[in-house]
């Protein structure tokens, strides 16, 4: 085949296999049978071996991970990742609204939930994965990137060919952790506690080919040069994302009162055991970036948002008695 022939046909297989990715991981809805997808990737790699000069940075081939690392590099992270200032009751809800209406006025909230997972930042260059990195002590960070590409609804490329850092939280879904912890206790392997701990223990690897077999995921939740962008609120940041091709939670809602905000809690409050992966709150944002900028931040964390945590589970365990034999 001619040399022409073959780079179109590899950027017509990538193009393919990331679709069918996107359809798959970040849609939820499966558009070719695995078998398929399988035939689609194995003639892509024997034909990047074959050519290699035609192998590209967003290959999906480039998901299952290189050689194991010797350590993780440190990233500073541009804009510091601040924490979350928590909510632990109503009164708390309150007196967070209070503070920001005496403030900025009539304001409208976003609420989110809180994934249980660990907090990652995103670097994309003219719209290519650059570089992906821990949370760290919210200045410095650990370089994952290697480890952050295994997970299939990250986007290698993006819908547009933009420059931007993206915050989110990778998590591994209930289903991976139980049967990794299956797969834990068969080979007399010590257990994760809970789906969090497996994320991050999973995230901390050196050897991406384990990382790839967690199967965790993330989901996206902040545009960091937002108003770079020209984006005006959070509720449009969330959009954009979903524009380029981010996993983004699809149960966020704006609530334009604290009663609103009250609902949303109480709702999910009592949903969390239906959904596919823990969450330990709700997050609630003033949605406009000019209140925001108003509210400004403390030296650890944004005044114009707070966590409410849900309160810690009564853990039922069945105690069985245990007969003394005397
Ligand atoms: C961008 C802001 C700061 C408002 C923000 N910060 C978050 N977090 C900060 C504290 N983080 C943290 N992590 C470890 C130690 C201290 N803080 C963990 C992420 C958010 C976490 C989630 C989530 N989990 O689903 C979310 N939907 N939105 C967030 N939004």
């Amino acid at each position: 085949m001619a040399q022409h022939d073959v780079k179109k046909q590899m950027a017509e297989l990538r193009e393919q296999i990331e679709k069918h990715n996107y359809a798959y991981y970040v849609l939820d809805q499966p558009s070719i049978s695995d078998a398929e997808y399988d035939e689609l990737m194995r003639k892509l790699m024997e034909l990047e071996e074959q050519y290699p000069q035609y192998k590209t940075p967003d290959s999906p081939s480039q998901r299952v991970g290189g050689a194991p690392l010797e350590a993780f590099k440190k990233v500073t992270h541009r804009v510091p990742m601040l924490s979350l200032s928590n909510a632990f009751n109503e009164g708390d809800l309150r007196d967070f609204d209070r503070r920001v209406r005496q403030e900025v006025g009539d304001v409208r909230y976003v609420c989110e939930l809180k994934i249980d997972g660990l907090a990652v930042s995103l670097r994309y260059e003219d719209g290519y994965f650059v570089q992906g990195a821990t949370r760290g002590d919210g200045t410095t960070g650990e370089d994952i990137t290697e480890n952050l590409k295994t997970i299939r609804s990250l986007p290698l490329r993006l819908q547009k060919q933009v420059t931007v850092e993206v915050r989110g939280e990778a998590y591994m879904p209930r289903k991976s952790f139980e049967k990794l912890n299956e797969q834990r206790k068969m080979n007399g392997e010590e257990l994760f506690a809970n789906p969090r701990n497996a994320a991050a223990g999973s995230l901390r690897q050196l050897d991406p080919k384990i990382v790839a077999a967690r199967q965790l995921d993330v989901f996206i939740y902040s545009v960091v040069n937002s108003e770079e962008i020209g984006l005006v609120s959070h509720s449009e940041s969330l959009r954009y994302l979903d524009e380029l091709g981010f996993k983004t939670n699809p149960t966020w809602q704006v609530c334009e009162t604290i009663d609103a905000v009250l609902a949303y809690i109480e709702k999910w409050h009592e949903r969390r055991t239906s959904l596919p992966y823990d969450i330990d709150g709700i997050v609630i944002k003033v949605d406009a970036f000019a209140q925001q900028k108003q509210l400004g931040a403390t030296a650890k964390s944004p005044r114009w948002a707070i966590a409410y945590k849900f309160p810690a589970e009564e853990v039922v365990t069945q105690l069985v008695d245990i007969e003394l034999s005397v």
